[in-house]
């Protein structure tokens, strides 16, 4: 593995209609350096530029100001084939099954079909739904359904996985269960991941390093290392350390 971080942000602006007649600051100055194997945890205020972020990293949209750098000189990286997203709804086609919606990225990027088909069974068994390769979407939870988005996010081994609020629209307690399950998932798969949450309880419990961001401007305030042990636990959440985390996270947000 490289020295160099697996993804180099400096001075970030974007600007949305530039040129136009309401230009729109999204970002002002993001500066964050990410290292490969890393679980980075974003939080920040709505609108302060969390989702842009990301896709500016996945080549979805351009940058104004600053450089952006995502692979180093042992892990290239190519936007189209080394991203793998999740949102907060699964985003399922509800006339496939599960099994050919974990297939679908591997469709699209024309992969040999038969260990992909064979990778996604794995992948199905990694998050917890072998036995369910057969059902359809709406067979599922909200939980599992956002499962098998996990799985289908890294169907086709991308060095990069983004996660935008993607357990935002689950109750409390299937959240947090998913909580555990994306740490397993991570420390089983060795991916670089971003997380966007806007729960701070959430980030702190995720994240190896939470970047926190602030809006008006929109520019990265901090990034703070978590020093907790992993695996964590949710029983740590009522530790001492915990709790100086998130008041540190509150503190930056200035709540
Ligand atoms: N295509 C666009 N054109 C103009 N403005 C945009 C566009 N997309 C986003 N914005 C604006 O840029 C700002 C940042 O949006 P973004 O979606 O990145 O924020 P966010 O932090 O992800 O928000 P949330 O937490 O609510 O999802 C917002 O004020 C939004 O209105």
């Amino acid at each position: 593995m490289s020295n160099q971080a697996f993804i180099e942000l400096e001075n970030v602006q974007k600007v949305y209609g530039q040129g136009g007649k309401n230009p729109y600051m999204a970002l002002s100055d993001v500066t964050l350096s990410i290292n490969e194997g890393e679980l980075v945890s974003i939080v920040g205020p709505s609108g302060c530029g969390k989702s842009t972020l990301l896709m500016i990293l996945s080549g979805l949209t351009s940058h104004e100001g600053g450089t952006v750098r995502v692979g180093n000189e042992t892990t290239s990286f190519d936007a189209t084939r080394d991203v793998g997203m999740v949102f907060q709804q699964a985003l399922l086609l509800n006339w496939r099954t599960i099994l050919d919606n974990v297939l679908l990225p591997a469709e699209i990027l024309q992969m040999p079909m038969k260990p992909a088909r064979e990778r996604a069974r794995e992948l199905l068994d990694l998050v917890g739904l072998s036995g369910h390769e057969n059902k359809y979407p709406k067979q599922l939870s909200g939980g599992q359904r956002q499962r098998v988005a996990i799985a289908r996010a890294l169907i086709h081994d991308p060095k990069l996985i983004m996660m935008d609020e993607p357990f935002g629209a689950l109750d409390a307690l299937t959240r947090e269960k998913m909580n555990l399950e994306l740490l397993r998932i991570w420390e089983a798969s060795g991916k670089t991941i971003l997380f966007v949450t806007h729960g701070i309880s959430e980030a702190v419990l995720l994240g190896s390093r939470i970047a926190v961001m602030t809006s008006g401007p929109a520019r990265m305030a901090a990034a703070i290392d978590v020093d907790l042990p992993y695996p964590r636990t949710l029983d740590m959440k009522t530790h001492e350390a915990f709790g100086a985390y998130t008041r540190q996270v509150y503190g930056l947000l200035g709540m």
